[in-house]
Parts: structure tokens; sequence; C-alpha cells
């Protein structure tokens, strides 16, 4: 069996709003994210780690933040987009493990519902999928409320 592994990080400012994407759930919060997409860090770093593992570039090479096209984009369209990149080069996702950093929103209640969301558009089991999160117990930007960060890593096998 052939594997590969691959890792993604990313960061989103919070600003003006009500809600956060995460994991393709909306999740209500007292800000919002500044983005070019629906700035959904837990999978705009899953999509990273599936093409760093196929080193195939990163987001913004497949979806540059130039292209109107990707305004306010669903970052689910990414993760699909991913998949088919996936078949098209022989290699299924054995699994992925995801960490989401800040103090706020709290990500256990909706943990459940991400990796269900991510499961079904990667075509795999929910044990395949596993979202975890931390706080840096106030320290730097995410400890200050300033921003939300994910962290991604996956494993991609081929027979
Ligand atoms: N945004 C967050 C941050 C943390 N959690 C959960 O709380 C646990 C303790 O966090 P520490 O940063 O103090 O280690 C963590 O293991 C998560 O289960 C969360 O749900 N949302
Ligand atoms: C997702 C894209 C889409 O244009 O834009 P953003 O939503 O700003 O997100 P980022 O994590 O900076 O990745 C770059 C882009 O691919």
């Amino acid at each position: 069996m052939n594997c590969r592994i691959g890792s993604g990080f990313d960061v989103h400012a919070f600003g003006p709003g009500d809600h956060v994407m995460l994991g393709g759930v909306h999740v209500p919060h007292d800000r919002g994210v500044i983005a070019h997409s629906d700035g959904d860090v837990v999978l705009h770093a899953l999509c990273d780690a599936m093409l760093g593992a196929m080193a195939l570039g990163d987001i913004g090479k497949h979806f540059p933040p130039s292209d109107p096209r990707w305004k306010d984009a669903d970052s689910r369209v990414f993760v699909r987009h991913c998949k088919a990149l996936l078949a098209e080069h022989g290699w299924t996702l054995g699994n992925a493990d995801i960490t989401v950093i800040c103090e706020r929103p709290r990500i256990g209640p909706h943990a459940g519902a991400m990796r269900g969301l991510i499961a079904a558009d990667l075509g795999v089991a929910v044990d395949a999928i596993s979202i975890k999160a931390t706080t840096t117990e106030t320290l730097g930007f995410t400890g200050r409320g300033e921003g939300i960060a994910a962290q991604a890593v996956c494993l991609l096998v081929r027979e």
C-alpha cells in the first residue's frame, strides 16, 4: 500500500458578524470572519492538507482570492473539488485530524455535525474524520480573540 501525509493551516481574522462557518456548520458567534469566501478555517486547512499530500499546491492556487467566483463561496465546494482530485489521482482519504484554535466559540458542541458533513462530502466513514479544539490560554492573537485558526493533517492511501 502506498501512503501520503499532508498538513494544512489556516487563519482568519474576526470581524463584524453573527456567526462563523466551521467545518460547513453555521456556528452562532458575536463576530464573523473577514475572508473572500465564507472563511471556513476548518475546511481550508483540510483542503490544504489534502492538496499538500498530493503535491498539488494550495487552496489559493486552485481558488484564487482574485477570482470573483469564490466571493462568499461555500467552502464545501473546495472540499468536493479536492475529493475529485483524490479520485483522479487514485487516492482515498484514510483519515484526517483537524484542530481548531480559538477561545470562542466553543467547538465541542458542533464537532459531531462538522464530522458528519466532512465525511459525507469526502465519501468516508465519520470515524475517519476527527475534530478537536484548543484555546491558547488567552495568549497570542487567538487568545486575544482577534482571529481563529485551524490545522489539519491527513493520510491518503492508494493500493
Ligand atoms: N474553542 C474551544 C476551545 C476548547 N474547547 C474544548 O475545551 C477543552 C479545553 O481547552 P484548553 O484550551 O483549555 O485545553 C478542549 O480540549 C476542547 O475539548 C472547545 O470546545 N472549544
Ligand atoms: C479560500 C479563498 C478563496 O478565494 O479565499 P479566503 O476565503 O480569503 O480564504 P484563504 O484561507 O485565505 O484561502 C485563499 C482562497 O483560496
